[in-house]
This record gives C-alpha cells, structure tokens and sequence, in this order.
C-alpha cells in the first residue's frame, strides 16, 4: 500500500485536534503539507482558525489553499502544532529535518502546547538514527563545526559517523534553509542516547539546531493501509 495513502490517513486524523478559533503551527514536509490541503478544505466548509507556518514552502501551500496565515512575531499563542517526521521511536523522541525545516519546526513546537506528529509506518524504529541526523550550522566556519560535530558523536558512541554537507538537487551548491544556514547530514547508523547528542551538540558554537526533537510530541499519528492509529504519550 502507499506510504501517501497512509500518510493521508495520518493527517486526516490530525483533523480532529483542531478546534474554531485555534491559532495552529503547520509543519513542513509531504505529511504535512497533505495535513495543510485537507485544513483548507475544513476552512472552506467554515473553520475559524489562523496558522503559523514553519517553512516558505508551507506558507506558499497555505495562501494557496486558504489557511489564513498569521505573522511568527504576532502569535501569542499556538494551541497544536501538526508536523511529520523522519523517524519516531518508541519513545515519542524524533529525527527530522529531511527536508531542511527543522529550525523553524522546533521553534514552533516548542511555543504550542500540543505537538501531534503524522507520520507513515515506515517512520517507526526501535531506535533513532538509520535516517542520518540533519544539523544545522552557521556557514562561518562549518568546516571547523563538521569536525566537531563528528567528534561529539563519536564520545556519544556513534563508532563511524559520516558528516556530510548537504547539497541541492544538482549536487554543485550546498543546500541552504530558510534561516540562511548550511546542514550537515550525519549518518550515525543508530544513536545510543539520544538526550546526550541533544545536549552535546547544542553546546557547539556553529550548531544552530539540529533535528532530534526529545520530549516535544506528546500525539503522535501513524497511517496505515486502511486507517490511523493515534498513540499518545
Ligand atoms: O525538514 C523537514 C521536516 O522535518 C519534515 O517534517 C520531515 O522531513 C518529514 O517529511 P515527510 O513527511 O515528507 O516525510
């Protein structure tokens, strides 16, 4: 079965969180966006709410499809968050970034009082870290921040981890996200502990943010071939 049918079934369930006069955090990715198309149509049958978006990809869907949009620095408050992920373990704790958001994704996760993840079941794993680790970095000096980067994995456990510059589509120039920062993916085959590559890498100064996101989902929605099965922490 299709992981975007599944995927589908994930946002569609995501629905029901939402509530008249919420103001919403909208995720970035495929997952997300499917959730943002399907916000659209509620607002059209006659939903009041106002979004915040983490991603100009996500604000450019969501001016398309009629979810009222809502300046970062003039919310006050952001009831539910809805984003996807790139992996989920059983723990809730969660790689993302595949897709260059993760700054922004945490910023706004971090202000709502509920994060619900929508993922498809291939995002599930006993343990982090198959998906190699997206960092973001301040351009200045990232070479320096590559190599400690590496080091701190390596007192983390991570035995051979492969830091790699991200790079656009055609592979020439580097990658740059929204923020204006480079990412550097790191391949780490599995992660030990997590909470501890969280802290380390936080204390390097060109690490701007990086895409494990620990003790922010709370809901987390898993599309399957014929319906959503919804976990909560
Ligand atoms: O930077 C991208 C985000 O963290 C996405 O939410 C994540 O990569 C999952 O995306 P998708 O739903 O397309 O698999």
């Amino acid at each position: 079965m299709s992981a975007n049918r599944q995927k589908t079934f994930a946002a569609a369930a995501a629905l029901a969180y939402v509530e008249d006069g919420m103001t919403l955090g909208l995720g970035s990715g495929s997952t997300a966006e499917i959730f943002v198309r399907l916000l659209g149509e509620r607002i059209k049958d006659g939903l009041r709410i106002q979004a915040v978006a983490t991603s100009n990809q996500t604000a450019e869907l969501a001016q398309e499809v009629g979810v009222p949009l809502i300046d970062v620095d003039h919310v006050n408050h952001i009831s539910v968050t809805v984003d996807g992920a790139d992996e989920v373990d059983g723990h809730f704790q969660l790689i993302k970034g595949g897709g260059g958001c993760l700054l922004r994704e945490k910023i706004i996760a971090h202000a709502s009082d509920l994060m619900i993840v929508v993922i498809d079941e291939s995002k599930l794993v006993s343990r982090l870290g198959r998906f190699a680790l997206p960092v973001e970095v301040d351009r200045f000096g990232f070479s320096i921040t590559a190599k400690q980067i590496y080091d701190v994995l390596r007192a983390c456990g991570i035995a051979k981890p492969d830091v790699q510059l991200r790079r656009k589509g055609d592979g020439l120039e580097p990658f740059v996200t929204d923020g204006g920062h480079y990412i550097l993916d790191c391949a780490c085959g599995a992660i030990p502990d997590a909470a501890m590559v969280d802290y380390r890498l936080k204390a390097l100064p060109g690490v701007v943010e990086h895409g494990l996101f620990i003790g922010l989902a709370r809901v987390v929605i898993v599309g399957e071939d014929t319906e959503a099965r919804v976990l909560e922490l």
